[in-house]
């Protein structure tokens, strides 16, 4: 009988090779780290280099004896050379101002004696989808105030499917709006779809609003940017928390710290929800951000029967507040009649939430 050695025996082998295999790997990341430092202070815009990774894979398969297929082995420095290029760009890329790693403490938005983020009790942003006239928004900002809301929203600039829709009051809508919130206390945040509309919407609301479909507009989060407003910035339908967190980045870089960052749901496959509200974009952005993060539930879900439930789950991993749209007669809404509460449903809403409003979000 041939002498076998034992599974412990090879498998105490194993564990040394695999020591050897770290060492060699951490080595090589070293050198990597090094390369990668040398392209940046190249200026070298991009640190992924496939003629350079194709020419080790040709080697390596040209050495390769086996056991292991050429398939294999290549697959496996695949996932080394991924992990390099990660190492490279994660200590040499610009650091983004929106980051935790540049800015480790909260940002809390004061605006005038409003606290939104940090240690602060998460907020209301209530109010009717369209400002449509006097009288709605009076009874609205009325009933919101008495209930202690203390951001009160409207569009005035309506970005809607069809070009024949109501596309808002323009500015009259801005006028009454800011009126309106003013006499109840309130402030006003209302959305700007145009950059030729930041001076005027600046000039009436407390707050502004770029919205889902505008998340990709370049133009108009510099215009904001520039702006001295704060800004609520919807993540876009079908961007990713990255491409959210850049369109933030690019207000903050014009030199505009005060954004607030708003989940409201994304396009997926899903018909019972017209969005797909997603939670764990809320616990990355606080993670990874220091801005605070607010959650539209109105249009996460897109019907009233999961508004309560939503919201219990936005403060639960941390939102620092709540986006729901409120209107005096949803039947007869100009826009989203499917979707506001009316005001015996904000009342069943706030009191199911009213033990989570009154401590800021612990996670
Ligand atoms: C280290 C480099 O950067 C990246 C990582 C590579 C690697 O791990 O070997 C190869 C090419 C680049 O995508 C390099 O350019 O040499």
């Amino acid at each position: 009988m041939t002498h076998q050695r034992s599974i412990e025996d090879l498998r105490a082998e194993v564990d040394q090779i695999n020591r050897d295999l770290l060492t060699l790997l951490s080595k090589r990341g070293e050198v990597v780290a090094q390369i990668g430092h040398a392209k940046t202070q190249e200026g070298r815009p991009n640190h992924y280099d496939p003629a350079r990774e194709d020419k080790q894979l040709k080697e390596i398969e040209s050495l390769n004896q086996g056991p292991f297929t050429s398939a294999a082995v290549k697959a496996i420095f695949k996932e080394i050379f991924k992990a390099s290029l990660d190492l490279e760009e994660s200590n040499d890329k610009k650091q983004l101002l929106v980051s935790r790693k540049v800015k480790s403490e909260d940002t809390v938005l004061d605006i005038d004696g409003v606290r939104i983020g940090g240690d602060a009790p998460p907020i209301i942003v209530a109010g009717p989808c369209s400002i449509e006239s006097e009288e709605q928004m009076e009874q609205t900002a009325a009933f919101l105030a008495a209930k202690g809301v203390k951001i009160l929203r409207g569009g005035a600039y309506k970005p809607r499917t069809s070009p024949y829709g109501f596309q808002g009051m323009g500015v009259d809508g801005l006028i009454l709006g800011s009126r309106v919130a003013k006499e109840h206390g309130m402030l006003f945040v209302t959305e700007v779809m145009d950059t030729r509309d930041v001076e005027i919407v600046a000039e009436h609301a407390d707050i502004l609003q770029v919205g889902a479909r505008n998340m990709h507009n370049f133009a108009l989060l510099r215009e904001v940017g520039r702006s001295r407003r704060p800004v609520l910035l919807k993540r876009g339908l079908s961007a990713t928390i990255e491409e959210w967190l850049y369109a933030a980045e690019y207000i903050l870089s014009e030199g505009n710290n005060e954004v607030i960052l708003c989940e409201r749901g994304i396009r997926t496959y899903e018909k019972w929800t017209r969005n797909t509200l997603d939670l764990s974009a809320v616990a990355l952005a606080k993670q990874e951000t220091h801005l605070p993060v607010i959650v539209d539930v109105t249009h996460a879900a897109g019907r009233r029967d999961l508004l309560i439930p939503l919201a219990k789950a936005a403060l639960a991993v941390g939102a620092d507040g709540i986006h729901v749209e409120v209107h005096p007669s949803p039947a007869t809404a100009l826009s989203d009649n499917e979707q506001q509460l009316d005001f015996a449903g904000y009342d069943k809403f706030s009191e199911s939430l009213s033990s989570l409003l009154r401590q800021p979000a612990r996670v």
